[in-house]
């Protein structure tokens, strides 16, 4: 086990699941999301774990699911939006090839709307987001190992760019 070829941090709407699908295939790797594992964990969707468990509980799930997958998985991982929150997956991410997809609030607002419900954004979105995203910032930047932009630019221009910058080779 040598550890993720790829993980993906950023706010939601950033293109996390989107683009690690697409850099999964183009690396030959599998792709592993720790949303979807915490859903596993949990047995629910994260909408119900927020509003039956509380954010707490989710928090702590997402932490557990995080390590698991740092100690367990050679593919290309995306982690939920707020997973750099815990000061214990900041520190596992030390070192490792991490790509921040950088969103604009409009373009994010706009993305988000057009999906899953995110409970973190179900009121007052765009306030909400741009709230987050203060907070977050210096966290998706001390992990980062490269910063890539997705604005103007497709789900497949991004992957091509995350690529670019952290060197990786296709297979
Ligand atoms: N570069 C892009 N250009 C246009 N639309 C995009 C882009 N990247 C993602 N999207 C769209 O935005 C929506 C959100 O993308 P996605 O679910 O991948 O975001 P996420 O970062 O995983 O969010 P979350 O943190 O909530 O899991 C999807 O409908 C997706 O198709
Ligand atoms: O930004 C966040 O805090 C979240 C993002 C999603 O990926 C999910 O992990 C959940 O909806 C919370
Ligand atoms: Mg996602």
């Amino acid at each position: 086990m040598t550890g993720p070829a790829v993980v993906l941090v950023g706010p939601p709407g950033a293109g996390k699941t989107t683009v690690g699908a697409l850099l999964a295939e183009r690396l030959g790797l599998s792709l592993r999301d720790t949303d979807a594992d915490v859903e596993r964990m949990a047995g629910k969707p994260i909408p119900e774990i927020f509003f039956q468990d509380g954010e707490r509980r989710f928090r702590q799930l997402e932490a557990e699911a995080v390590r698991s997958a740092l100690g367990g998985h050679d593919g290309v991982l995306s982690l939920g939006g707020g997973a750099v929150l815990d000061d214990g997956t900041r520190a596992l991410l030390s070192g490792l090839p991490v790509a921040f997809l950088d969103v604009a609030l409009s373009d994010a607002v706009k993305r988000v709307g057009l999906d899953a419900p995110r409970p973190l954004l179900a009121v007052n979105p765009r306030q909400q987001w741009r709230t987050l995203m203060e907070a977050r910032r210096p966290l998706y930047l001390q992990v980062a190992r490269a910063v890539v932009g997705t604005q103007d630019r497709t789900p497949a221009e991004v992957a091509a760019a995350v690529l670019d910058a952290l060197e990786l080779r296709t297979a």
